[in-house]
């Protein structure tokens, strides 16, 4: 029984170069982004499950035996590949009530966590008997790891509640990390419930949920950049809405009918992540600006081929010609059709410049704000140690 009440975090991400092409085998570098997603776990009434989700107004509860036999059945059918398959899917959504190919955030955050629930306590421990509220300051589904920061919350959660891995948070003490080992573990739970809600993820969303910092990603692979440079990032939401899940299929339809044309792209996008790379680990030691129009025209040619994969939208055109009439360099941030941009700030931009280009944008109906990189990876929280901000969006639910 749990007994204790505490809080989880994971960041948000943005992808500087390789979204789309990560997916099928190629270089990305990604960085944790000062913007979370916090999971409040508190004990709940004996024999009950609850969850409160009130970026995408869900509140569901469920009794534990109804719980548990809805596990025997997603248990038989466990596959090796670990992958959610059809036939579970199928029942959590018959048990949830969501009908058949419905794709809207409620559906999609609610069959995650009962996949994720179910799953774990199959693994390790009982349905646990606990509270949960999810509430985030990402945007949803605008491209900034919204739904990864969600299941890396929620893998913590549930692995340390059936007690797969500890509680490292010592009476009195604030904050606290898990282990390498527990963190992997995590991170490949996340990964789980992030095929749930995107269908066919590459790994990089929830990996840097999990380790935060900047990392390069390939192919399950997680190489942690050492001495990254503080770079000065303008983050903007076009606000206009799309689906990670629908834009990865897109994608991969057009490489299927344009094999010839389309892998180039992605070959080339690989090459421009792993010149960027270069160029950041080049930076601390030798801090010129002569680095800063090199990042700027890697920006530029990843934002055409990103058109040319299909994932770009007038909206993302429109930011980067404002940005453009600033004179400064803009690309889409995750998987595109809309959703967030980021525009690099190279040391020598005037103040003046970068209020000028926010205004530009608000008058697009865009929303920005400067951001900080780099942030730490999943976090276990005393609930008295969260800003009052965050603990009163968590008590509202
Ligand atoms: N705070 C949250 N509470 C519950 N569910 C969430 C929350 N944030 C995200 N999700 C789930 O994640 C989905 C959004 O995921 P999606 O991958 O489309 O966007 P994203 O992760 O914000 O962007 P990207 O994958 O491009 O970085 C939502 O539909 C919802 O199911
Ligand atoms: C579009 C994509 O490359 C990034 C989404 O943040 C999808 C993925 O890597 O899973
Ligand atoms: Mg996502």
């Amino acid at each position: 029984m749990w007994r204790r009440e505490l809080a989880v975090s994971a960041p948000g991400k943005v992808i500087l170069h390789g979204e789309h092409a990560v997916v099928l085998g190629k270089v990305a570098l990604a960085v944790a982004l000062d913007l979370r997603t916090f999971l409040r776990l508190r004990p709940g009434a004996e024999g009950r499950l609850s969850v409160s989700l009130p970026g995408v107004g869900v509140r569901r509860s469920w009794d534990s035996p109804g719980l548990r036999a809805l596990r025997g059945r997603i248990a038989a059918d466990e596959d090796e590949s670990k992958s959610p398959s059809v036939e579970q899917l199928d029942a959590l959504r018959e048990f949830a009530g969501i009908a058949a190919g419905a794709s809207a955030p409620e559906s999609l955050a609610t069959l995650a966590f009962l996949y994720m629930c179910l799953a774990i306590s199959a693994k390790y421990g009982d349905v646990p008997s606990v509270e949960i509220v999810v509430w985030s300051e990402l945007p949803t589904g605008a491209g900034l790891g919204s739904s990864a920061a969600y299941a890396v919350c929620l893998a913590a959660a549930l692995l340390m509640v059936c007690g797969a891995i500890s509680c490292p948070l010592q009476e009195g003490e604030s904050t606290s990390r898990w282990t390498e080992e527990e963190l992997t573990l995590i991170n490949s739970w996340a990964f789980r419930g992030e095929r749930v809600i995107h269908g066919n993820p590459s790994g990089v969303d929830n990996a840097v949920g999990t380790w935060g910092g900047a990392l390069r990603y390939q192919a399950g692979k997680i190489t942690p950049l050492k001495r990254v440079p503080t770079l000065r990032i303008l983050l903007t939401n076009t606000k206009v809405p799309r689906s990670t899940k629908t834009l990865v299929a897109g994608v991969k339809e057009k490489i299927l009918k344009f094999p010839a044309i389309m892998n180039p792209v992605l070959d080339s996008i690989d090459a421009i992540s792993q010149e960027c790379q270069s160029v950041l680990e080049a930076m601390p030691a030798n801090p010129s600006p002569e680095h800063y129009p090199v990042l700027e025209e890697f920006f530029d040619i990843n934002q055409h081929h990103l058109n040319v994969l299909g994932v770009g939208h007038p909206s993302l055109d429109r930011l980067c010609q404002v940005t453009a009439s600033h004179s400064l360099h803009s690309k889409l941030t995750g998987a595109g059709g809309g959703g967030c941009g980021i525009t690099l700030l190279p040391p020598d931009t005037s103040p003046l410049a970068v209020e000028a280009a926010k205004q530009d944008l608000c008058a697009c109906g865009f929303e920005c704000w400067e951001t900080k990189i780099g942030a730490p990876g999943v976090t276990l929280h005393s609930c008295s140690s969260l800003s009052a901000q965050v603990l009163h969006a968590l008590a509202q639910s």
